[in-house]
């Protein structure tokens, strides 16, 4: 999708890498954890739902966290996560393919793919259970989504604004990402979230991403209508020396009560 507004120039860096790495040889065939059930686990148990990100670094973190992914991504289900994003973008995120499988393989959550996907056959590089397609950088939003879904991903449809969301719709995208991060500027603001899910049918699962750190966060999200909250920097911690993932999971997951901050 065209856009007039100009990216950031760490954006556009990560966009030339990306056009510059491969698909795979063969569509894959991929036999899903479903998300909508690990939705409704959540919230019988009382949990908030939160896909908890494995996100080693990225352009606006504090450092580098370099724990194994794996042992992240047992603490953030153990913190109560209803699902792992895990970021398979290697040259400014820290990711790889490789480590997705080893966590998919590790949890019984559902796994998201977190990457810059601009063309089919990069589906192919590895089995996900949810697939990021962001709506600005794909020209033939429909045409992805769909291939995400012959193959067997729940293709997570991620937009800024409503001109992004209205090709969402029409891509006929069940489930939505709204980033709160600006991708001009790279500054997060909830509001963004809240203007723009007012205008998503009620059948639209919708997913709030970016900027959530605080319970007060989590729960103003949920208010205007998030049935699930994204979070990677907030639970990596990456400032921190050590980061307890577990708890910072935790305290997202069980932030239903009103006095926390
Ligand atoms: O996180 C970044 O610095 C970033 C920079 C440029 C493009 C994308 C970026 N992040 C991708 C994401 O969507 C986030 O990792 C995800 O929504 C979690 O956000 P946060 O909780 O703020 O780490």
């Amino acid at each position: 999708m065209n856009s007039s507004t100009a990216l950031a120039p760490e954006v556009e860096s990560i966009l030339a890498a990306a056009r510059e790495r491969p698909g795979g040889d063969t569509p894959l065939e991929v036999a899903p954890r479903p998300f909508s059930d690990a939705l409704e686990r959540a919230e019988t148990d009382g949990r908030v739902p939160v896909i908890a990100e494995v996100k080693p670094t990225s352009p606006t973190a504090d450092g580098t966290r370099e724990d194994d992914p794996v042992e992240l991504a047992e603490a953030m289900v153990a913190g109560g996560a209803t699902a792992i994003s895990v970021l398979t973008e290697p040259t400014h995120f820290g990711g790889s393919p490789e480590t997705l499988t080893r966590v998919r393989e590790a949890v019984d959550v559902p796994v998201l793919r977190k990457d810059f996907l601009l063309r089919e056959e990069q589906l192919d590089v590895v089995e996900a259970d949810l697939v990021l397609v962001i709506a600005r950088f794909v020209d033939n939003l429909a045409d992805l989504v769909t291939a995400a879904r012959d193959r067997g991903f729940q293709p997570l449809v991620e937009v800024h604004d409503e001109a992004e969301l209205e090709a969402a719709l029409e891509a006929d995208a069940d489930l939505i990402g709204v980033n709160n991060r600006d991708l001009a500027r790279l500054e997060v603001d909830l509001g963004t979230f809240e203007s723009v899910s007012a205008d998503v049918p009620d059948d639209v699962t919708l997913i709030a991403e970016s900027g959530i750190s605080t319970p007060a966060d989590v729960r103003r999200m949920r208010a205007a209508g998030a049935d699930a909250l994204l979070v990677g920097s907030a639970i990596m911690d990456h400032g921190a020396e050590e980061a307890d993932v577990e708890a910072n999971t935790r305290r997202l997951t069980r932030s239903t009560v009103e006095e926390e901050t």
